[in-house]
């Protein structure tokens, strides 16, 4: 899926953006950074900018969002750049974004269609384009849907032909429905979820009982997950995606992992945040989110070579606490420490609790990750002293043939030695156990 995506992105003439900022809404990023992020989404989304334009704002103004100024210097930069869409930092009502369209779209020879969207809208059609699995995909749709409905008056005479940016997924399809049929459609959407969830809770409920601990993987886009979950895994498994490109990663990839003690566990990479993620995005994903509630240990992967690391911090933090996930559980780990100078003091100490600077890239001080990962899950194994009856033969002879055993002595009425036991094994051999050791 990515290689024609890649393809895609290389076969097609890119989409030329105008991207548009104001002050006001790029809180708590500087404009700038955000707009640099802005410029990133547009790349991840298959398109070029090729052209910025800012404003400071003491408000925003219900019919353009900026200013009518603002607005008639973007239409006389659009044909000089040749551009085709005008991507706005905040997000749009559909008043605004109809009157944008009509203003950008009122040229007597300039026969283009030029798209106004808005950075949830750019998100959006980076996820549609991403999406793999049967659920992601229908969590983007319930999105899209979810984004449409109270713009529906923006969609009139809103026609969305020729594909690229910002036309995938179901956009394309519900151009001419009413609100009611995409009611009914978020309706069914919402089904169809319900019945993936089940599944997914199904294969939870199993590795549970299996008793594998899971260690998630979360953080900013780009901050090194996927390169750290293969860093992790057992070597025969499968790569999982890696690129400098914002939501490389998706659906989520859970892969097997073992701890230098021979310890199994599962880690597991989930969809990078983002600064303004559309809160109806997180809604939809928001059961794929939870399952990091699930697991036994959260690895915060921090890009400690960003200049925004602070925020990047801050805004999966508060994803985190708006998932209700348990903060005990997180370890920072503080990525790509290769490509930068710096030491543990040197980091902000606004970021608290637990902390390991690593290299995803080039395996540095990943022994010490190890070392947290394994005092952090659950012990699954018990070393005790236990004595076994002579005429309780089928046990002592399951022991003494499974397990390296210490001071084995021969009693009279039985044998008595020291053995590390499984955890159902403990439960199973309970009674023949005199101390834990
Ligand atoms: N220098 C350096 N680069 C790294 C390191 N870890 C990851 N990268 C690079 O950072 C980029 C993003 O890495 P990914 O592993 O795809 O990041 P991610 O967090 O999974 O990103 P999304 O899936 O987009 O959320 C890639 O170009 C990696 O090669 C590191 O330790 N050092
Ligand atoms: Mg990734």
């Amino acid at each position: 899926m990515y290689n024609k995506y890649m393809e895609m992105i290389k076969e097609n003439v890119k989409e030329r953006v105008i991207i548009v900022g104001t002050d006001l809404g790029a809180y708590p990023h500087s404009l700038e950074s955000s707009m640099s992020e802005l410029v990133e989404l547009v790349k991840a989304d298959g398109a070029e900018v090729v052209g910025e334009i800012t404003q400071n704002l003491e408000k925003f103004s219900p019919k353009f969002l900026i200013g009518s100024g603002k607005v008639n210097e973007i239409k006389d930069m659009i044909p000089k750049l040749e551009a085709n869409a005008v991507v706005f930092n905040d997000e749009l009502s559909g008043v605004q974004l109809r009157n944008l369209e009509d203003v950008f779209n009122n040229f007597e020879k300039f026969d283009r269609k030029i798209k106004v969207l808005d950075r949830t809208n750019l998100i959006l059609d980076i996820f549609a384009l991403r999406a793999t699995t049967y659920e992601g995909k229908l969590q983007v749709q319930l999105a899209q849907l979810n984004y449409q409905l109270p713009r529906l008056i923006g969609i009139d005479g809103w026609s969305r032909t020729g594909g690229g940016i910002g036309t995938r997924g179901p956009g394309e399809q519900i151009i001419e429905t009413d609100r009611r049929r995409l009611l009914r459609e978020i309706d069914t959407i919402k089904r169809k979820l319900k019945k993936a969830q089940k599944n997914r809770e199904l294969t939870r409920s199993r590795r549970m009982e299996n008793k594998i601990p899971i260690v998630s993987l979360v953080g900013y886009t780009n901050a090194g997950k996927s390169t750290l979950l293969n860093r992790l895994k057992i070597s025969d498994s499968k790569e999982v995606f890696v690129e400098n490109m914002l939501f490389a990663t998706l659906d989520p990839n859970s892969r097997r992992a073992q701890l230098p003690d021979g310890r199994e566990y599962i880690v597991s990479d989930t969809v990078g945040f983002v600064s303004k993620l559309p809160t109806k995005l997180i809604e939809a994903f928001k059961s794929t989110l939870e399952e990091i509630k699930y697991s036994d240990l959260i690895l915060h992967v921090i890009d400690v070579s960003s200049e925004d690391m602070e925020i990047q911090y801050k805004t999966t933090m508060k994803i985190l606490k708006d998932l209700e996930v348990d903060l005990e559980k997180v370890v920072n780990v503080f990525n790509k420490s290769d490509k930068v100078n710096i030491s543990e003091t040197l980091v902000s100490p606004k970021i608290g609790g637990e902390k390991v600077f690593i290299s995803a890239k080039n395996g540095e001080n990943l022994d010490n990750l190890l070392k947290i990962i394994s005092e952090s899950l659950p012990v699954k194994l018990k070393k005790v002293k236990m004595k076994i009856g002579y005429e309780d033969s089928s046990v002592l002879s399951e022991v003494l043939d499974n397990h390296k055993s210490e001071h084995l002595e021969y009693l009279d009425d039985g044998v008595q030695l020291t053995v590390t036991l499984s955890i159902e094994e403990y439960n199973r051999f309970k009674r023949y156990v005199i101390s834990d050791v």
